[in-house]
């Protein structure tokens, strides 16, 4: 009989988005994103990761020489400098076509990546926290995804958490 407690594809996705986040420098809030080919609702094709992308700063940018706060003059934070974890994955994917793809990511979009997730023929957002749902950002971000007809889906899981052992025997 086959194993019974492998991981679903949905917990699998953004079991990589949250992996991904790992590897963020961000000392508040680490965000990963993972997006995955389209619809295999015939089972015809393969999900395939096209693309990884998490919350850090350009290529080339050290991250020991910019700052990674929150407060004071703007340019003594992080804000100007760090690339989104959606944003990321879209730019890593380098120029292949993400039409008709699914983004798995930890925390609801941002406008500026809404319009990013558009713009590149994602069609469907799967999240796990909304915790920014009360700034103007995400309500703007939600205007422009439901007018451009992209899912919303909220991550239903019962899975809490999913633990790597690097000591293999
Ligand atoms: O959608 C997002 N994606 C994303 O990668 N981020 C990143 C930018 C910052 O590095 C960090 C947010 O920082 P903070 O929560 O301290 O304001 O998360 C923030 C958002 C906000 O919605
Ligand atoms: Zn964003």
């Amino acid at each position: 009989m086959k194993r019974q407690d492998y991981i679903s594809w949905d917990d699998y996705f953004m079991g990589i988005a949250l992996l991904a986040a790992r590897r963020s420098k961000d000392p508040s809030t680490q965000v990963g994103a993972c997006i995955v080919s389209g619809d295999n609702s015939d089972h015809t094709r393969p999900n395939t990761i096209l693309s990884v992308g998490y919350n850090g700063l350009p290529i080339g940018c050290e991250d020991d020489q910019f700052p990674w706060g929150r407060e004071g003059d703007f340019l003594d934070t992080k804000y100007p400098f760090v690339v989104h974890a959606e944003l990321n994955a879209i730019l890593n994917a380098q120029g292949k076509s993400l039409v008709g793809s699914k983004l798995y990511v930890a925390l609801f979009p941002c406008n500026e990546c809404c319009k990013a997730i558009i713009q590149s023929g994602i069609r469907e957002v799967i999240y796990l926290s909304d915790k920014y749902a009360q700034t103007d950002a995400v309500r703007a971000s939600k205007k422009m995804f439901e007018a451009a007809g992209v899912k919303l889906t909220r991550l239903e899981t019962a899975t809490e958490s999913i633990e790597l052992n690097f000591d293999v025997e």
